[in-house]
Formats: C-alpha cells, structure tokens, sequence
C-alpha cells in the first residue's frame, strides 16, 4: 500500500511551500494545495510544486451553481490534479457536471461537512442531527451523482465506508493523540482515520508546524 498521507502545504510563501515539500516528500503520499496557496500562485504555483514529483491534490472545495463549476474544473484540466474538491452541497447536477468536466485521472471528491464543524454548528445553519447523520446523507447524494468519493472526518468515516465500500474517502482533521486540535472540532488520530477506511489522510500543521517536518512526517507514517 502507497504512503496515504497527503500534507496540506498551507501558505501564500511559494518558496516555503516548496521547501517543506522537498523535506516531507519521501514520508508522504502527496501534496495537497488549498486555497491559501492558490489565491496566491494560482496555476504557476501549482505547476512549480509538481515538479517536486508528488501527485497533487488540488483542494479548492469549489461552489456555485453547475455551470460555473463545470467551466471551473474545465480552466483546472490542464494540470491534471490527482484529486479535485468540490462541495457536496452545491447538489446531484453541480456534482455530475464537475464530474463530466475532470480529466479522466481526476478524482472529484466531494466535501460534506467540514472538520471544523460540529452539530451545534450545522443547527445555526439550519440543519437539524447529527454529524453523522448529514455525511451519511452527502455521501449517498455524492455516489448518486457519480463522483469519486467524499471528504469527511474520521468519526463517520467508517459509516460512509459501509454504504459506499468502492468509494474513495478522504480524511483531514487529523491529530496526534496529545497534539492541539487548533480550528478543527471533528479529530481523530491518523490511525483510527485508517482503520475506519480513509482512502488518504490529510495532514497539514502536525507536520508543517513540526520543528522537523520529515521527522513528524516519517513519525505519522510509522503509525499507520
Ligand atoms: O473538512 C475539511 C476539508 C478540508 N480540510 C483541509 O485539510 C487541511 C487540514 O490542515 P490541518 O493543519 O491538519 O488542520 C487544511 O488544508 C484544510 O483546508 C479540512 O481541514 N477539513
């Protein structure tokens, strides 16, 4: 089995990005840039960090309605990243048109309900239940509509495992036991995240923060 970590190189510095990455490269998986790194180096930047030659992970969780997806995915193709976000709840036909528009490489991955999120969060937004229960309900709406799979925590992981077993799960939030949690609500430690079958795991500041990232990288590995 590949390396299923994926580090979240989150910075607007592209030459911090890149030495981070040059450091973690032979303990991770992947790369994974979001959106603090591509509002500042767009598709230059991303184009940079391949050639460090880790597959790329491409987490702009995009939003809108089906058309303006679609041509979004479209602009993207040409860097062939290995995984794409989109947001789940943007519906069935944004779903199946980003799907249509991604390289066939691509896997569209779908967010359900962000990590630093809990129950009291999703009431204030008018979603009554649980955690649980509104990723279970996103990830048979993300298998309807023929996406690759979905991103959610490690606490509900092995339920959408369940109801969608050839889908690609995608776990972020992850902390080492008596590491700080920071932003996220929803944490599991990187060996329950694969135990509860993530397909990856996304690790971002237990190992860009790290005093060294190699060694906090290799450390993270070594558990799994
Ligand atoms: O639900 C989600 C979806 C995406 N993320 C992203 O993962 C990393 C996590 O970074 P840490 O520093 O390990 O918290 C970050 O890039 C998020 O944008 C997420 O955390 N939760």
């Amino acid at each position: 089995m590949s390396n299923r970590i994926y580090v979240a190189i989150d910075t607007p510095d592209l030459a911090r990005a890149k030495a981070i990455a040059t450091k973690v490269r032979n303990h991770v998986g992947g790369l994974k840039l979001g959106l603090e790194f591509f509002a500042a180096h767009g598709q230059p930047g991303v184009r940079e960090m391949a050639t460090i030659g880790l597959p790329i992970f491409l987490d702009l969780k995009l939003h809108d309605i089906p058309n303006t997806v679609a041509k979004a995915v479209q602009a993207l193709s040409p860097l062939e990243p290995a995984i794409l976000t989109v947001h789940a709840s943007g519906g069935r036909a944004m779903l199946e048109d980003a799907k249509a528009a991604a390289p066939l490489g691509t896997k569209v991955v779908a967010v359900t309900m962000l990590t630093s999120l809990d129950a009291s969060d999703l009431a204030a937004t008018g979603v009554s239940g649980s955690a649980h229960d509104q990723v279970v309900r996103l990830a048979a709406l993300a298998a309807e509509a023929g996406v690759d799979g979905i991103v959610c925590s490690g606490a509900e992981v092995a339920a959408a495992k369940a109801a969608w077993p050839k889908g690609y799960f995608v776990v972020p939030g992850v902390r080492l036991a008596d590491g700080p949690v920071g932003d996220q609500k929803r944490v599991v430690t990187p060996r329950a995240a694969v135990d509860g079958g993530a397909s990856i795991i996304v690790v971002g500041r237990p190992i860009t923060q790290a005093e060294d990232p190699d060694a906090a990288a290799r450390a993270i590995a070594g558990t799994l």
